[in-house]
């Protein structure tokens, strides 16, 4: 069975926002949002050290490398973590808008098993805000980036402000990024829309 629940269906008043006229240029590495972020930071050994990167209108694109600590079964990616690289691609969208926006649903199709030491070369694209609500889409394919579709998600994001992570995030790691100038730089970026 495959196919789009309603509640990822964009509702009739939803329009194709536009890219944000600082968002990074295209072919711009996007670098990593926190540098502890399973997805993309340097700073999670076992993460995914996915690297985004800006594409034309409202699109990224991203690689990430499946290594033996990202297995389910043998030899092959767990679907978990082929999920997690599909969310954070789809997350590195928020760059374009420069918007804050979490994950609110995710639906993940699996059509192939990528194999460990395969490449997924994923691209996300954003379809289209209704008020709080992003829709967009992401494939990842193996073999190349041309290759055959491996994975591919649905998802709505919700924009959220700064204090969604400051209010609900553990005080260790939010005064951390709070007291670090990088990061508050990096967080100040998202804000320019209200
Ligand atoms: C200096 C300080 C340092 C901070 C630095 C931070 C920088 C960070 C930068 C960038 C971060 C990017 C991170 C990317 C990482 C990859 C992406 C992830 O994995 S994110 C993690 C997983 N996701 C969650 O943990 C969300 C948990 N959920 C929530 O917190 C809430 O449920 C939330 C915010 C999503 C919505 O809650 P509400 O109370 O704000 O809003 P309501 O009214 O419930 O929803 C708004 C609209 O959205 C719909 N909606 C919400 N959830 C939905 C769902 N699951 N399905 C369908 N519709 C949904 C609702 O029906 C409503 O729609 P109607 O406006 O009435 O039309």
């Amino acid at each position: 069975m495959s196919g789009t629940t309603s509640a990822l269906t964009p509702p009739s008043y939803a329009v194709v926002p536009d890219r944000h006229p600082e968002a990074p240029a295209p072919g711009e590495l996007l670098g990593s949002h926190y540098g502890q972020c399973f997805g993309c930071g340097t700073g999670q050994p076992h993460g995914l050290h996915l690297e985004a990167r800006a594409g034309e209108g409202l699109r990224v694109s991203a690689e990430f490398t499946v290594r033996e600590v990202h297995q389910g079964a043998p030899g092959l990616a767990h679907g978990g973590v082929l999920a997690t690289a599909l969310d954070e691609t789809l997350g590195s969208l928020n760059w374009l808008l420069r918007a804050i926006a979490v994950t609110g649903r995710l639906e993940t199709d699996f059509k192939l098993p990528v194999p460990v030491g395969s490449v997924l070369h994923l691209e996300a694209e954003i379809k289209a805000v209704a008020g709080r609500k992003i829709y967009s889409t992401a494939t990842g394919r193996i073999g190349g980036p041309e290759g055959p579709v491996a994975v591919r998600a649905d998802a709505l994001f919700i924009q959220v402000k700064v204090e969604h992570f400051i209010d609900n995030g553990r005080s260790e790691e939010i005064n951390a990024a709070m007291n670090d100038p990088d990061q508050v730089r990096r967080a100040r970026a998202f804000e320019v829309n209200p």
